[in-house]
């Protein structure tokens, strides 16, 4: 019996409680915890680990050569997610701190701290109140390969590292402009990031080692360095070019530090497609099903099937058909009650589309108990619409389904005789289409996590964007 017919034990109800409380993910983060830190008494460090519930917090590590704007882009980060920024600077001025003066010390007689010693400062900071509630971003540490081991023993493990990366020819040409405001300690460019007040552009100061002698020693390093340390990194990092303007570098590290990982969450897909007819639903639906083994199931299809299969409602739905009227909510959810209990649906998952299509029946849906777990809303302005649909044709002898622009007839003869569906005239289809936009609004504030996307381009391209939409988490709240 294969495991589409065999009896379900999991109910379905669970892998949903389990996606939106992201048990998978707290349970993993738990037992990789666990695992680091292998604690003589793993209850209380488990109760520990679970009410400190910083899963989400922001833990990251930017990278990158001298003068590519790690600090700029980490301290734009910081403030735009209230979280700790941690700098070599603000690690070793830290006071009370005996491993803090122990570095200290060691720099001013070697101006150099060793690895252990920096890794232990930065660990001491990390367990502070303020780095556990509010999450940090560590500028340019770890610089080598043996720090990236021992913070992995300590199991201080970033959730997203960016590498930022320009030509050497770039970055030297572009420290020489460095300036930093000995007040804030926030960096500037002579060039391209000149401070507005007066006051401020006075009292900057040229920091120290930005030379070019200084800076291509610096890169010869770090380019040594990095080549070691990238591959701790392999599923979690992210590239971006620094050699663009410092906002956008910004607004694509924090797209990406927003996003979250893929997890290894079992997940059984229960996708809804809505949108005005001629938006692509059906096509979407059709892809999906191909690809993922999804059930397709089209509301308008499945009433036609239930009239086909002489099911005790197929009269009556036929007697609606007739009079062409609209199948009644709760007809409608009895057939689809009907098809989504299969094991199929349970076990593969579904797309739907067709319904629902306003707000009373996305109650209904739900009060079903099934909820979709990813929603996409495809728009397409109407004249594309109309465009796709008042010229299908379809020809009665073979069945065979033409566009007079996007796939004209072969010969004059099948031109002749092509007929159009009375539901793809102008006026049926305008209609139909703000009778949609006159619900979508509802439908759109039911489903809050659902992604709305651009139905007027090809449809592979619709088709890549739906595809990451389910196969990516949900963008979590922001921080
Ligand atoms: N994308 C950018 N375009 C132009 N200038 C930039 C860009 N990013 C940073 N800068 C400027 O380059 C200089 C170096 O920036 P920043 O100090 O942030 O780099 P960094 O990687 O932290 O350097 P270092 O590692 O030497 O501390 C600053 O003057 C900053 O204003
Ligand atoms: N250019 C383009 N045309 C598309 C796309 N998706 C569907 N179409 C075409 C194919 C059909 O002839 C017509 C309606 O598509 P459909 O998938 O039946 O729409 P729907 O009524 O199920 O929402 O539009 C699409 O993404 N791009």
């Amino acid at each position: 019996m294969d495991a589409t017919s065999a009896p379900h034990r999991i109910p379905a109800e669970m892998p949903q409680y389990g996606e939106a409380n992201h048990i998978f993910e707290l349970m993993q983060s738990m037992l990789e915890q666990l695992l680091i830190h292998q604690p003589q008494d793993p209850i209380p460090f488990m109760i520990e680990h679970l009410h400190r519930d910083n899963d989400h917090v922001p833990k990251i590590i930017i990278l990158g050569p001298p003068a590519s704007g790690k600090t700029t882009i980490a301290m734009w980060l910081c403030k735009h997610l209230n979280t700790n920024l941690l700098t070599r600077g603000t690690l070793l001025g830290k006071e009370f701190s005996s491993v803090a003066e122990e570095a200290r010390k060691q720099y001013q007689r070697f101006k150099k701290v060793p690895d252990s010693l920096l890794i232990q400062l930065v660990q001491e900071r990390l367990m502070e109140e303020d780095c556990v509630r509010r999450g940090w971003i560590l500028d340019g540490i770890p610089q080598t390969r043996e720090q990236v081991l021992m913070m992995q023993t300590l199991g201080l493990a970033p959730r997203h590292v960016i590498v930022l990366n320009a030509p050497d020819s770039v970055l030297i040409e572009r420290n020489l402009g460095k300036r930093i405001d000995p007040v804030t300690r926030e960096i500037y460019h002579t060039t391209f990031d000149w401070p507005r007040e007066a006051e401020v552009q006075n009292r900057l100061l040229e920091p120290e080692g930005i030379s070019e002698v200084e800076t291509a020693r610096k890169l010869l390093e770090y380019h040594r360095s990095i080549i070691r340390i990238l591959p701790s990194y392999p599923r979690i990092l992210k590239a971006i070019s620094a050699d663009q303007p410092c906002v956008d570098v910004f607004y694509q590290a924090l797209t990406y530090v927003q996003t979250s990982h893929r997890s290894n969450a079992p997940f059984t897909p229960r996708v809804l497609l809505c949108g005005p007819m001629g938006s692509g639903k059906s096509l979407q639906a059709a892809l999906l099903a191909q690809k993922y083994g999804l059930v397709n199931i089209c509301c308008g299809q499945l009433l036609r099937e239930a009239v086909e299969d002489q099911s005790k409602l197929s009269e009556l739905i036929q007697s609606f058909f007739d009079k062409e009227m609209t199948v009644p909510d709760d007809i409608i959810l009895k057939v689809l009650k009907g098809r989504l209990d299969r094991p199929d649906c349970v076990h593969k998952g579904w797309v739907l589309h067709g319904f629902p299509r306003d707000l009373d029946q996305a109650h209904m849906l739900a009060s079903m108990g099934y909820s979709p777990n990813r929603v996409f809303f495809l728009n397409v302005p109407l004249d594309s619409i109309l465009e796709r649909l008042t010229l299908r044709r379809v020809d009665p002898v073979t069945g065979e389904r033409y566009h007079l622009m996007y796939k004209p007839p072969p010969t004059p003869e099948i031109q002749a005789r092509l007929l159009q569906n009375p539901e793809d005239a102008e006026d049926r289809v305008k209609l139909q289409t703000d009778l949609f936009y006159r619900n979508s609004s509802e439908l759109e504030q039911f489903y809050r996590q659902a992604l709305t996307l651009n139905g007027d381009q090809d449809p592979y391209t619709v088709f890549e964007y739906i595809e990451s939409g389910i196969i990516n988490p949900l963008p979590r709240k922001v921080f």
